[in-house]
């Protein structure tokens, strides 16, 4: 088996430590030669790289190599596999897309309604000179994308990128929810087929079946409905957010018991509940300064202070184990199925081609196979078709520079729909994001910019 060169980019993620430990535990799956960390934040960076060097020294002794850098060329040269997992503006930034929504009654969220537009507005222009600046040194590269708003990078980078066929974004909440559903029927995740169709964060699965064909789905919706549904990996199990979250996944199931939901569709499906609930001075980004990204900074400042793991509360996580299992699966041809973003093209035959949906994919050296979905009823191809229409305008936005895209964007997402309350929401944004957004015109403006070309 080859060993792998990996670069991590954003390694001063709260994730890097679980994916460390994740690429530990994977090892045998997807051998390393080398892990390089890469982050635009020295500091930050260096905190948790330092542990991590001294975790991987520990316990994976046969690597030949770790480093960090804040060079691009010396963290990009070479690499066979890049994973992403940047946050333009940090946990600040998340916490004002999540605050200025709530203010205007509005859904706070980081990936849904008017935060995810916020995001994914400060995410696009990074994301695509990252990429840029990978293919510039490691034109061959799998590029692993995670960040977030995942459906918007996904869509900018279709745009931007149309040739690149090995640029694949991933989200790991469909696996979380079936680590949850494993549990239940008492098996392993890596033993479910999912059948599922959707957007990121906005999708839902139709069946699941055991790897012998047996057909799974009822055993867990009637579990659901009967005895509710929790967090079981072991990131999110003790969170009462998250558990919270799952909580709610038994409520939309008794009021759409066909598919089993997407944890994210409550912002969709509940926005004046979800508003309800929020505290606007705790908002989730609140509680992730206060919560994982203390506790994984003391971690790493215990470990470096105690030069060893001894005693450190380190734990793979699913966050990890599914991303490097699909780069598994790429690298070494397995022929997995694994739930992933890609163009549509026919697999939900009644939805627009150029849309980028969340479907279970074989994933080959050649890249995802994804298997046909076929028709899509009502309910749901309405439900997908209006947050598609939202996404794409976003990304029109970014690219046309055309605030009146944004608007329009806003007013169709399900979380607004008022268009004054879109209009509100949206200035602040872009008064929040001045140092971050692409410059956003309004109607006379870019009237006036074609004019000067045209001349
Ligand atoms: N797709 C998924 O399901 C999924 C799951 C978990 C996390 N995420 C995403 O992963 C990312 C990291 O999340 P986090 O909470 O750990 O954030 P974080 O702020 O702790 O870490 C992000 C890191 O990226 C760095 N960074 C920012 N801009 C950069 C750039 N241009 N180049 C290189 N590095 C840069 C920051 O300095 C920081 O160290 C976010 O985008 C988050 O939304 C996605
Ligand atoms: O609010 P946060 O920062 O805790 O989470 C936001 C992310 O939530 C999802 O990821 C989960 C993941 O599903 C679970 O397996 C575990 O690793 O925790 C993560 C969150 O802590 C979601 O898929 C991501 O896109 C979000 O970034
Ligand atoms: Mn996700």
């Amino acid at each position: 088996m080859k060993k792998q060169n990996l670069v991590v980019v954003g390694a001063g993620s709260t994730y890097t430590p679980g994916m460390i430990m994740s690429l530990i535990e994977e090892k045998k799956n997807f051998p390393l030669k080398s892990i390089t960390f890469y982050d635009t934040n020295a500091e930050r960076q260096e905190k948790v790289a330092k542990a991590c060097e001294i975790i991987l020294k520990e316990k994976y002794p046969e690597l030949e190599s770790f480093h960090y850098t804040i060079s691009k060329e010396e963290a990009f040269t070479d690499v066979d596999f890049a994973f992403v997992q940047i946050r333009t503006g940090g946990l600040a930034m998340r916490e004002k897309d999540e605050q200025i929504p709530l203010s205007h009654g509005c859904v706070g969220q980081e990936t849904c309604g008017p935060g995810g537009m916020g995001y994914g507005l400060r995410s696009i222009g990074d994301m695509i000179q990252l990429i840029k600046e990978i293919r510039q040194y490691s034109p061959e590269a799998w590029i692993l994308n995670y960040t977030n708003p995942a459906a918007i990078v996904a869509e900018a980078l279709r745009r931007a990128f149309p040739e690149d066929k090995k640029i694949l974004n991933i989200c790991d909440m469909p696996a979380a929810i079936m680590v949850s559903y494993a549990s239940i029927l008492k098996k392993e995740i890596w033993d479910l087929v999912p059948e599922y169709f959707g957007l990121n964060h906005f999708g839902w699965f139709t069946k699941m079946y055991d790897k012998e064909g047996n057909d799974l789905t009822d055993e867990i919706k009637n579990h659901i409905l009967n005895k509710g549904f929790l967090p079981e990996d072991s990131e999110i199990v003790n969170d009462p957010s998250w558990i919270k979250t799952f909580k709610q996944v038994k409520t939309m199931l008794t009021d759409f018991p066909e598919y089993l939901p997407n944890t994210y569709l409550q912002y969709y499906l509940y926005p004046s509940d979800m508003v309800s609930k929020e505290d606007v001075s705790n908002t989730r980004a609140r509680q992730v300064i206060n919560g994982r990204e203390q506790r994984v900074h003391q971690l790493c400042d215990g470990i470096i202070a105690n030069g060893t793991t001894e005693g450190a509360h380190l734990e793979v996580d699913i966050h990890g184990c599914y991303m490097i299992r699909v780069a598994a699966s790429l690298a070494y041809n397995n022929g997995d199925i694994f739930i992933v973003i890609v163009e549509n093209n026919g697999i939900i035959s009644n939805l627009q081609d150029d849309a980028m949906v969340e479907v279970p994919a074989m994933l080959t050296n050649r890249g995802p196979k994804p298997f046909a979905v076929g028709k899509i009823p009502t309910f749901y191809k309405g439900m997908i078709e209006g947050q598609l229409a939202y996404e794409k305008l976003v990304v029109d936005a970014y690219f046309e520079n055309d605030y009146n895209k944004a608007l329009q964007a806003l007013t169709l997402n399900r979380t607004v729909v008022d268009a004054p309350v879109a209009r509100n929401i949206l200035d602040d944004l872009i008064a929040a994001n001045e140092n971050y957004w692409p410059e956003l015109k309004k109607e006379r403006e870019l009237a006036t910019d074609k004019d000067l070309t045209l001349v």
